[in-house]
C-alpha cells in the first residue's frame, strides 16, 4: 500500500514580521495534532518556548539555517516525527533570514513521507514602509509564497497598504495577498493549498548579513531602566527577543524595527537574543548598558 504523505506547510518571512504570532494563532484554531518544526536564528530556541499547546509537537532544528546546512538534519526531523507521532499535518517555521526555496526544493525532492501542501509568507507593513527596499532573502521569501499574509496592517495606512501590496505582486505575480492583523486569517485560507508549482533547483549564494548575540541571567531587572534600554537600541539591533524577569514577575519581550511589546508569560529566567547587521563589535557595551538595569542578583 502507498503510504500516505503528510501535509506540510513551510512558514516564512523577515525576521520580526509574525511567523510565531501566526503558529499561535493556527495553534488557536486549528483542531488537528500537529507537529511543528522550527528552525531559529540566534544561540538561545525563544520560539518554541512561546509557542505551546495540547495537540502540538515541537522540535527545534537549532541554530543555523534550515536552507542550506540543515537540510539533513531536517530529513530526520521530519521522519522522526511522523513515525513517532503521526501528526495531521506539519509546519516548518524557517529563520527570518532563511532563503525558503532550497528547503521547498528538498522537501519536494527528497522527502516522499510529505507534501508540500503550501508555502506562507508573513511579511510585516510596518518594516517595509519604514524600509522599502526589499533585500535579497525577503525576495526569495516572497516569490516562493502561495499565500502572502500582509501583516500588521494596523500599523500602516490605506494607501500605504495598496503601495506594499503593489510593490509584493510586482515580485509574485500568483500568490494569493491577504492583509492582515496579528495574523487572523481562517485556517482554510492557509491550509489545503495544494501547491502543484515545482520549485527548480536554486542556486545559492548565501550571504549572512545579521549577526546574533544572547544573553541570561537571573537579576531582577528595573522596569524603567528597561524601557530607557530599549528605546537606546536605535537602529543597531533590528530584532530582540526572549524573557525578562522584573521585580513583578516574567514577561515576553519582543522588539522590531524600533517597535516593542511586554507580554506576562511563565519562564524561569532571563534569555535575551538580540539581532542586528554588524551587531557583534556592540555586543559587550549593549550587555553593559543592560546590566546597569540589574536590582539583585
Ligand atoms: N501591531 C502589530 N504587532 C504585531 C502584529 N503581528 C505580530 N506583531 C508583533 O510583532 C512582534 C514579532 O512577532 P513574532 O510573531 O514574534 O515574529 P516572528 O516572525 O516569529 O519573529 P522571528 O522568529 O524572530 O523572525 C511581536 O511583538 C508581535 O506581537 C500585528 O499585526 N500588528
Amino acid at each position: 500500500m502507498m503510504q500516505v504523505r503528510t501535509p506540510l506547510t513551510v512558514i516564512t518571512g523577515p525576521l520580526g514580521s509574525g511567523k510565531t504570532t501566526l503558529l499561535r494563532h493556527i495553534l488557536d484554531i486549528f483542531p488537528q495534532k500537529i507537529a511543528i518544526l522550527i528552525n531559529e536564528f540566534g544561540e538561545i530556541a525563544i520560539d518554541s518556548k512561546i509557542v505551546q499547546g495540547k495537540n502540538v509537537e515541537m522540535a527545534d532544528l537549532g541554530g543555523g539555517c534550515v536552507c542550506c546546512s540543515l537540510l539533513g538534519e531536517f530529513e530526520a526531523a521530519v521522519n522522526e516525527i511522523i513515525d513517532s507521532v503521526a501528526p495531521d499535518y506539519i509546519i516548518v517555521e524557517t529563520t527570518g533570514v532563511a532563503e525558503p526555496d532550497a528547503l521547498v526544493f528538498d522537501i519536494q525532492e527528497s522527502l516522499p513521507t510529505v507534501r508540500l501542501d503550501g508555502v506562507v509568507t508573513v511579511m510585516d507593513a510596518d518594516s517595509i514602509i519604514k524600509y522599502p527596499s526589499i533585500g535579497h532573502t525577503t525576495r526569495i521569501q516572497i516569490a516562493a509564497a502561495d499565500t502572502i499574509l500582509l501583516n500588521k496592517a494596523d500599523l500602516v495606512s490605506e494607501s500605504e497598504l495598496e503601495q506594499i501590496e503593489a510593490k509584493l505582486r510586482s515580485i509574485n505575480e500568483i500568490a494569493t495577498i491577504l492583509p492582515t492583523i496579528r495574523c487572523k486569517v481562517d485556517s482554510d485560507l492557509l491550509f489545503g493549498i495544494g501547491r502543484e508549482r515545482v520549485q527548480p533547483l536554486p542556486h545559492h549564494v548565501h550571504q549572512p548579513e545579521f549577526e546574533s548575540f544572547s544573553y541570561t541571567s537571573s537579576a531582577n531587572f528595573n522596569r524603567d531602566c528597561f524601557d530607557d534600554f530599549v528605546a537606546s537600541l536605535g537602529t543597531d539591533v533590528y530584532r530582540a527577543k526572549g524573557f525578562i524577569r522584573f521585580e513583578d514577575r516574567i514577561y515576553l519581550f519582543n522588539f522590531v524595527a524600533g517597535r516593542w511589546e511586554l507580554e506576562p508569560f511563565e519562564q524561569d529566567a532571563t534569555e535575551l537574543v538580540f539581532i542586528g547587521k554588524q551587531l557583534l563589535p556592540k555586543r559587550a557595551e549593549i550587555i553593559e548598558r543592560l546590566k546597569l538595569c540589574h536590582t539583585s542578583f
